[in-house]
């Protein structure tokens, strides 16, 4: 019988460098997966699915109430768990997700203030017991963060949000990480990219 596959979810607010280094944690856990056969697949919320992008295309920029953007993240989770990360997992593939339900918590939570109890009942809801098997927390100032992002686009609904906003995403990013401390990995995203490439090796090995 083929293994499970794990779920691992990159998270941080906007420019900490979860894309940055996403590929290339995928082509380490690649290599070490080879003898297995294992896949890795890399995936990203919202989106994942062509629900989800179309969600997603809505979400970044069309201005909407709290409680609809809320709503519509975790409709596109259902659709993104139900037909990609959980058939995957079963087949054995890993699956490596640009953040998931603790972007909800620390955005529509921390950032703008949705109750915790209307988030937990979503997630409970849309996943069940169901939680990442890592989770890899880029943690940075919203001040870099924001000297980073200026350098790299144009900015989406979020990016365009005050630093005090990010101040409140990061700050329940560290409440979850705090509350759920078995499955999450801090990385000081202030550090250079090597730096932090040194930090990702360490945790490859325990997977
Ligand atoms: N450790 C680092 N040191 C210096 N620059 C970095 C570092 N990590 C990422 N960057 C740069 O910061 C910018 C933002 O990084 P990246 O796009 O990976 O962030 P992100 O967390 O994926 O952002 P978003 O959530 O908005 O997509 C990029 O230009 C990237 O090259
Ligand atoms: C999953 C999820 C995401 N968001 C926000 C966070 C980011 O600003 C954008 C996604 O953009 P990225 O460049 O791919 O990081 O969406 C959110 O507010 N709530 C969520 O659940």
């Amino acid at each position: 019988m083929t293994a499970r596959g794990k779920f691992i979810t990159f998270e941080g607010i906007d420019g900490a460098g979860k894309s940055t280094h996403l590929s290339w944690f995928r082509a380490q856990l690649e290599a070490k997966l080879k003898p297995t056969q294992a896949a890795v697949i890399t995936t990203r919320e919202p989106g994942g699915t062509a629900l989800g992008e179309a969600l997603r295309e809505l979400l970044l920029h069309q201005p909407m109430q709290l409680e609809t953007e809320a709503l519509l993240m975790f409709a596109a989770r259902y659709e993104h768990l139900a037909t990609v990360i959980e058939p995957a997992l079963e087949r054995g593939d890993w699956v490596l997700s640009d953040r998931f339900t603790d972007a909800s918590f620390a955005y529509q939570g921390g950032g703008r203030g949705l109750a915790l109890p209307r988030l937990n009942a979503l997630e409970t809801w849309v996943q069940g017991e169901f939680q990442p098997d890592l989770t890899v927390l880029f943690d940075l100032s919203p001040e870099l963060a924001n000297q980073r992002r200026g350098l790299a686009r144009a900015p989406d609904k979020f990016e365009r949000e005050s630093e005090v906003f990010f101040t409140r995403v990061r700050a329940e990013y560290l409440r979850r990480a705090a509350e759920m401390p078995e499955r999450f990995v801090l990385i000081d995203a202030a550090q250079s990219i090597a730096e932090i490439q040194q930090k990702l090796d360490e945790v490859i090995v325990f997977l």
